[in-house]
C-alpha cells in the first residue's frame, strides 16, 4: 500500500533516524470495523482517495486528482458511517519509535502491544510490561490522589494531556465528578492566578497587540487546520478573580477540555485563545513571572480593531461555520462584542447566554417538583453583570419582564442593565431588599463571595417554604454562600446550587447533595449540536432549548436528594440529549447546513462523539 502524504507527519523525525525509520502505517481502513479483533480493516481504495491530514480519529480525505476534500471524517468509521452518507475509505501514517512516544495524540504508553513494539521500532523504549488503558488510569488515578494540593493535581492532569491525550480524556470522562472540580472550576482558578509560574508549553494561540495586522498568520502557525470550536478570551474578568490578563489562557483550556470530555468534541478540533491587549491588574504588571504584554489595557479603537482582525480572521482561516465562544470577557466589552458579531458568526457568549440556559434549566426542573410556575416566582439577583442580566433575559422570554434594578439610577446605568431597571426606594442592605422585594428565588452573580449572609437566608427562609437559593460566583471563594450556610441557615429546607461544587451536607437526618449549576451542563451539548448541524447562527431558542433538554434530564430520585440538576458521571448522554434538541431547533429555524437532517438525532449526536479508546496499530 502506498503512503499518502506522510511527510505531513514524519517530520518530527530526529534527523538520525530519518534515513533508517520509514514512516508507518499505523491504522489504515474504510468505515468497517473488524468487530472480532477490534482492529481495522485494510479497505483503502487509493485510486478515489488519499489522507491529507489526520488527527484523533479523524481524517481529511481528498480526491488525488481533484484535490476536492471529501470532508473530515471519523475515522472510528462505523459510528458515524450511515447507509445514507457510507464513508470514502481512508488511511494514515504517523511517526514511529521514540517519537511515537512524544506525540501526545497517539502515545499509548505502556499499552502498546507487543506487535506493536515490534512494528513500529518501539522496543527498549519501553519497559518489558504491557498494560490496559484501563490500568493506566487506575495508576494515574492512584497518582493524582496522593496529592494533597488540588493546584498539584491540575499539574499532574496537565502533564498528563501533553503526554498522551487519550488517556487524559479516558481518566477524565471515568472520572468526571472527581476530575472536574481540578481542570475546572475552583481549582483553573487558582491555575490562572499562578499560570506564569506553572506555564511550561503552550496549549492555545496568544494573540497580542504586537501581532496587529498578522492575526491570520498566528492563528495558521497553530499545528491543527480543522478547528470546529474556539473559546477565546481577553482575561479581563477571569471567573469572579478579576482582570488576570494573559493568564486567563488556563479559562480556553479548561473549558476546551470539557467540550471533548463532556460534549465529545474531537481535541483537535478545539483551538484555545486569548486576546493580550495588557492587563490593569498592577500586581500581575510587577510580577516577574507574567507571561503577557507588561502595559495597561488598550481600549476603544485599538481593542475593537485586534478582535475585529481576529473575528475576521478566524471565518478567513476555518470558515462559516467555526464556533466561536466568548468567554471571562468583562462586561463592558462582552455585551458589545455579542451585538456585534451575533449576526456575522457563528458566536455566542457563555457567561451570558450559556449561564442563562443552565440557570433557567434549574429554575424549570424546580417548578416541575415543587409545583408552580415561572411567572409566578418573585426573582432578586444580587449582581446586574453578564450572568446576572442574561439569566434574567432568558427567563423574561418565558415570562413577562419584570424590572429588578431600582429605576433612579437609571440615568448612570450601563446599557444592558436599564431594561431591568425597577420603581423601588434605593436599599443598602441585601437583606432589606429581600425583606421588601419577598423574592420565592434569589440568585448570586456578583463575583462577591460571602454575600448572601445568615440574614439574607434566614430573611428568604422566612418568606418561603422551600427558598430558592443559586450561588452561581466562581470559585468557590467568590460563591455567596456555601452549601452548609444555604443549608443550616435555612433549617434544611433550601434548595440550593451553586458554581463551584461543594461536598454533600449532613443536616439532621438528611444528606443534602447541591446542585452545580455552572454552564459547564450547557455548552458542551449545545456546540456539539451547532457543530453536527452545520449551524451558521446561535439563536435564543436554541438555548432554551438546552435548558429544557437538561431539565428533561433531571428524575425525581435527583430532586429527593436536593438536586435541580443530573449527576455529571451521566454527562455525555445529557450533552446528546441537549445538542439533539439544539440540532433540531436549528433545523426548524432554517439555520442548519448540514442536510438532510439525521433521522435520529439523540444517537446522531452519540456517534458523533469523540471515543478516548486506544486505536490498535498495524
Ligand atoms: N455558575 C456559572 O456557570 C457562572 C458563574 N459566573 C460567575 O458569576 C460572577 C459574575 O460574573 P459576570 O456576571 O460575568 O460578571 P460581571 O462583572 O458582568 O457582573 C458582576 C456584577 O456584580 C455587580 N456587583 C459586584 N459587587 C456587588 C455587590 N456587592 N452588590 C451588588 N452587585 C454587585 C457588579 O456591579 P458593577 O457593574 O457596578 O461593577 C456587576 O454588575 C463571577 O464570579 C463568575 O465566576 C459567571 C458565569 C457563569
Ligand atoms: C463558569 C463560568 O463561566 C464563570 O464562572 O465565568
Ligand atoms: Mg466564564
Amino acid at each position: 500500500m502506498r503512503l499518502n502524504n506522510p511527510a505531513s507527519i514524519s517530520g518530527s523525525f530526529p534527523d538520525k533516524h530519518r534515513r533508517i525509520l520509514p514512516t508507518r502505517v499505523v491504522v489504515a481502513g474504510s468505515s468497517n470495523r473488524d468487530k472480532s479483533n477490534g482492529s481495522l480493516l485494510m479497505a483503502t481504495d487509493e485510486s478515489t482517495a488519499t489522507l491529507k491530514e489526520m488527527r484523533d480519529g479523524y481524517a481529511e480525505v481528498v480526491d488525488p486528482k481533484s484535490g476536492v476534500s471529501g470532508g473530515v471524517q471519523d475515522v472510528y468509521g462505523e459510528d458515524t458511517a450511515t447507509e445514507d452518507q457510507p464513508v470514502t475509505p481512508w488511511s494514515v501514517s504517523v511517526a514511529s519509535g521514540y517519537s511515537l512516544l512524544r506525540d501526545p495524540h497517539h502515545n499509548k504508553g505502556l499499552a502498546f502491544s507487543e506487535k506493536e513494539r515490534n512494528s513500529h521500532y518501539l522496543r527498549g523504549l519501553l519497559p518489558p510490561t504491557v498494560i490496559s488503558q484501563e490500568l493506566q488510569v487506575k495508576k494515574m488515578l492512584h497518582n493524582i490522589r496522593q496529592y494533597q494540593v488540588p493546584l498539584q493535581k491540575y499539574m499532574a492532569m496537565m502533564d498528563l494531556q501533553e503526554r498522551n491525550q487519550k488517556l487524559f480524556y479516558k481518566l477524565l470522562i471515568d472520572n468526571v465528578e472527581e476530575l472536574l472540580p481540578i481542570v475546572y472550576t475552583p481549582t483553573v482558578g487558582e491555575a490562572c492566578q499562578k499560570y506564569g509560574s506553572i506555564y511550561s508549553r503552550p496549549q492555545g494561540v496568544f494573540i497580542s497587540l504586537k501581532d496587529k495586522g498578522k492575526v491570520l498568520e498566528v492563528l495558521r502557525n497553530w499545528p491543527e487546520k480543522n478547528i470546529q470550536v474556539i473559546v477565546v478570551t481577553d482575561g479581563e474578568r477571569i471567573l469572579g478573580l478579576g482582570d488576570l490578563g494573559c493568564h486567563g489562557m488556563g479559562i480556553p483550556v479548561g473549558k476546551l477540555s470539557l467540550y471533548t470530555a463532556l460534549g465529545g468534541i474531537r481535541p483537535s478540533a478545539c483551538l484555545p485563545v486569548t486576546i493580550d491587549v495588557g492587563t490593569n491588574n498592577e500586581k500581575l504588571l510587577d510580577d516577574e513571572f507574567y507571561i503577557g504584554l507588561r502595559q495597561k489595557r488598550a481600549i476603544g479603537q485599538e481593542y475593537a480593531e485586534l478582535l475585529h482582525e481576529f473575528m475576521t480572521a478566524v471565518k478567513q482561516n476555518y470558515g462559516e461555520r467555526i464556533l466561536i465562544q466568548f468567554e471571562d470577557f468583562a462586561n463592558h466589552n462582552a455585551f458589545d462584542l455579542l451585538e456585534k458579531y451575533g449576526t456575522t458568526h457563528l458566536v455566542f457568549n457563555d457567561d451570558i447566554q450559556g449561564t442563562a440556559s443552565v440557570v433557567l434549566a434549574g429554575l424549570i426542573s424546580a417548578m416541575k417538583f415543587l409545583g408552580g410556575s415561572l411567572a409566578d416566582q418573585r426573582f432578586l439577583f444580587l449582581g446586574a453583570g453578564e450572568a446576572g442580566t442574561g439569566i434574567a433575559e432568558l427567563i423574561a422570554l418565558e415570562i413577562s419582564k419584570q424590572g429588578l434594578i431600582v429605576s433612579s439610577r437609571l440615568e448612570s446605568l450601563q446599557h444592558f442593565k436599564k431594561p431591568w431597571a425597577h420603581e423601588h426606594e434605593p436599599v443598602k442592605e441585601l437583606v432589606d431588599a429581600v425583606n421588601a422585594i419577598k423574592p420565592t428565588i434569589l440568585i448570586g452573580t456578583s463575583g462577591q463571595g460571602r454575600t448572601f449572609t445568615k440574614e439574607v437566608v434566614e430573611a428568604m427562609a422566612s418568606l418561603n417554604e422551600k427558598p430558592i437559593i443559586f450561588s452561581l460566583s466562581n470559585p468557590t471563594s467568590q460563591s455567596e454562600c456555601t452549601a452548609e450556610e444555604a443549608y443550616t441557615w435555612s433549617q434544611g429546607r433550601a434548595i440550593f446550587a451553586s458554581g463551584s461544587p461543594f461536598d454533600p451536607f449532613e443536616y439532621g437526618d438528611n444528606v443534602f447533595v447541591p446542585g452545580q449549576a455552572n454552564n459547564a451542563y450547557i455548552f458542551p451539548g449545545l456546540g456539539l449540536g451547532l457543530i453536527m448541524s452545520g449551524a451558521i447562527r446561535v439563536h435564543d431558542d436554541m438555548l432554551l432549548a438546552a435548558a429544557e433538554a437538561l431539565a428533561g434530564q433531571v428524575t425525581q430520585e435527583n430532586f429527593d436528594k436536593g438536586l435541580l440538576y443530573p449527576p455529571f458521571k451521566n454527562i455525555r448522554k445529557i450533552s446528546a440529549h441537549i445538542a439533539a434538541e439544539v440540532a433540531a431547533k436549528a433545523y426548524e429555524l432554517g439555520l442548519a447546513t448540514r442536510l438532510p437532517p439525521p433521522k435520529d438525532l439523540v444517537k446522531y449526536a452519540e456517534s458523533c462523539m469523540y471515543s478516548p479508546a486506544y486505536r490498535t496499530y498495524r
